[in-house]
């Protein structure tokens, strides 16, 4: 189970700057084992730089990010990654890499090999036919290489799951039922999972809690439920009004 009591990921006055940009700005957020957060905001906002600082592909200016109670930057690299499963929207498959290989690849780097029948599991996880592990990446619908990702971020048993707009590429269709499955893994392992998305309604209909960040500052820290009754503050409501309209012009289209 858990490695620790206390929290799954805690930042302490996190900040990022690259040169003049100040892309993140003082964060200290906690998030509670087994939370779906939703990490929301305008383009720019410092949404990815923060999500990044926790498996450190970033590497804070100031501040620290603890990882079940661990400092991250004092973890070796590919033990801290192992635990951490990474799901981006570009998905990154490596193309010369089988469907097989491409979900191995984190466990192959840490020594380990996974068999037929594990890649199998974690293909059904994500509602894929066994049969596509042998194919290339090249062979796949842009929806079918996210659901590999998704499978490869698993492959490792994390803990924690970090998803950068992970559904951003992907179709309505797809990408709603994706999403579905991507809350039903969450519970089902009894993951820590962050995802990272410009889309208000997603994170509303996903997560238990929706951090909305501004300027490399977290302005709102809320429940969905919460959101959608008025709370949050301007700049929250402001991202909730969309879909808020949205539902609205439906309703009134079925008058
Ligand atoms: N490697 C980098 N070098 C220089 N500036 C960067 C770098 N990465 C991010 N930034 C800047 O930091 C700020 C925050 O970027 P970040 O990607 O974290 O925002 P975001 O909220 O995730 O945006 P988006 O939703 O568009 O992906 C932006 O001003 C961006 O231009």
């Amino acid at each position: 189970m858990r490695g620790s009591e206390g929290p799954a990921l805690a930042f302490e006055n996190v900040a990022k700057s690259y040169g003049g940009t100040r892309a993140v700005q003082g964060v200290s957020v906690q998030i509670e084992p087994g939370q779906f957060v939703a990490l929301v905001g305008a383009s720019g906002s410092g949404k990815s730089t923060l999500l990044k600082t926790v498996n450190r592909l970033v590497e804070p200016s100031a501040g620290r990010v603890l990882f079940e109670g661990e400092d991250v930057a004092g973890l070796p690299l590919a033990a801290l990654r192992r635990r951490i499963g990474y799901v981006f929207q570009s998905i990154g498959l490596f193309p010369h890499m089988t469907v097989a290989e491409n979900i191995g690849i984190g466990p192959r780097l840490a020594g380990q090999k996974i068999g037929t029948s594990r890649v199998s599991e974690l293909l059904e996880l994500v509602e894929l036919d066994a049969e596509m592990a042998r194919r290339m990446p090249e062979a796949l619908s842009g929806g079918q290489r996210q659901r590999v990702g998704v499978a490869r971020a698993l492959a490792g048993d994390p803990h924690l799951l970090l998803m950068d707009e992970p559904f951003g590429a992907l179709d309505p269709v797809t990408r709603d039922s994706l999403g579905e499955r991507v809350r039903g893994l969450h519970q089902e392992f009894g993951l820590t999972t962050v995802m990272v998305t410009h889309d208000m309604a997603e994170a509303l209909l996903l997560a238990d809690r929706v951090l909305v960040m501004d300027e490399g500052q977290i302005v709102a820290d809320e429940h969905p439920q919460a959101l959608v009754a008025g709370g949050g503050g301007e700049i929250a409501q402001a991202l909730v009004a969309v879909p808020r309209h949205q539902a609205e012009r439906l309703a009134e289209l079925s008058r």
